[in-house]
């Protein structure tokens, strides 16, 4: 079995009867959406909060009840999402798919955070993948000067000749640092800048890691 199809589907059996939950961005929660949609189909009882347009259309074809933001009083029970880098200590790189800042505002306002990677997103240090940025598209240049300032090779993510806009109308910088040793510091000072809308650290957030390797068995391993 797929790896990711492992860690996706792993991640529905933490998902019970009547939870209100937050569907991350990607092809590894892919799965985890379709299993929920098999279960809705057997009577499942839930609500979901997508993090990006691609997962409302994802969770609607599957046939899971979507939960409108402005409707949700208390933090979710659980959100599933997968990551593009997990360090020894969880400490996470998202937005690959330039879903950060949805992912991120639906992660904190959730009880519990599961992630769910193939084998291969376990890395001993977090920076080989390009850290996603979103940035305000107004004076994205001087911003993406500053990030330079800040150790880092900056590439604006583009998209059939044309910037990539996120969902929230925003451009995505990614930013190569090789080598990221201080997540939660770095965090703390990309936020820091005028024109950084979110950043794809997420330290201190996960609850739970769903690792799926290739012939199929899956680890889990306890977050922060
Ligand atoms: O913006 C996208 C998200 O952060 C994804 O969860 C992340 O890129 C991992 O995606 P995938 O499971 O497709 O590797």
């Amino acid at each position: 079995m797929d790896a990711k199809k492992a860690a996706g589907e792993k991640a529905a059996e933490y998902i019970s009867d009547g939870m209100r939950i937050g569907l991350g961005t990607g092809s590894t929660v892919y799965w985890t959406i379709v299993r929920l949609g098999e279960l809705v189909k057997e009577g499942l009882r839930i609500e979901a909060v997508p993090t990006s347009v691609q997962t409302e259309k994802l969770a609607r074809e599957a046939g899971i009840p979507l939960l409108p933001l402005a409707r949700l009083q208390a933090p979710l029970d659980l959100t599933v999402d997968g990551a593009d880098e997990v360090s020894p200590k969880d400490e996470l790189i998202k937005g690959g798919g330039g879903a950060l800042l949805r992912e991120k505002l639906i992660a904190s306002f959730s009880d519990r955070f599961i992630v769910v990677v193939d084998h291969s997103k376990c890395v001993s240090e977090l920076g080989r993948f390009p850290l996603p940025v979103e940035v305000v598209p107004f004076g994205w240049e001087m911003t993406s000067k500053q990030l330079r300032q800040m150790g880092c090779e900056p590439v604006l993510r583009m998209r059939d000749g044309a910037p990539f806009v996120t969902d929230n109308g925003n451009y995505v910088i990614d930013c190569r640092f090789g080598s990221i040793p201080n997540p939660g510091e770095l965090t703390v000072e990309l936020n820091k800048l005028p024109g950084v809308v979110e950043n794809g650290l997420f330290v201190n957030m996960a609850d739970l890691i769903v690792v799926g390797h290739p012939n199929g068995t899956v680890r889990t391993k306890s977050g922060t």
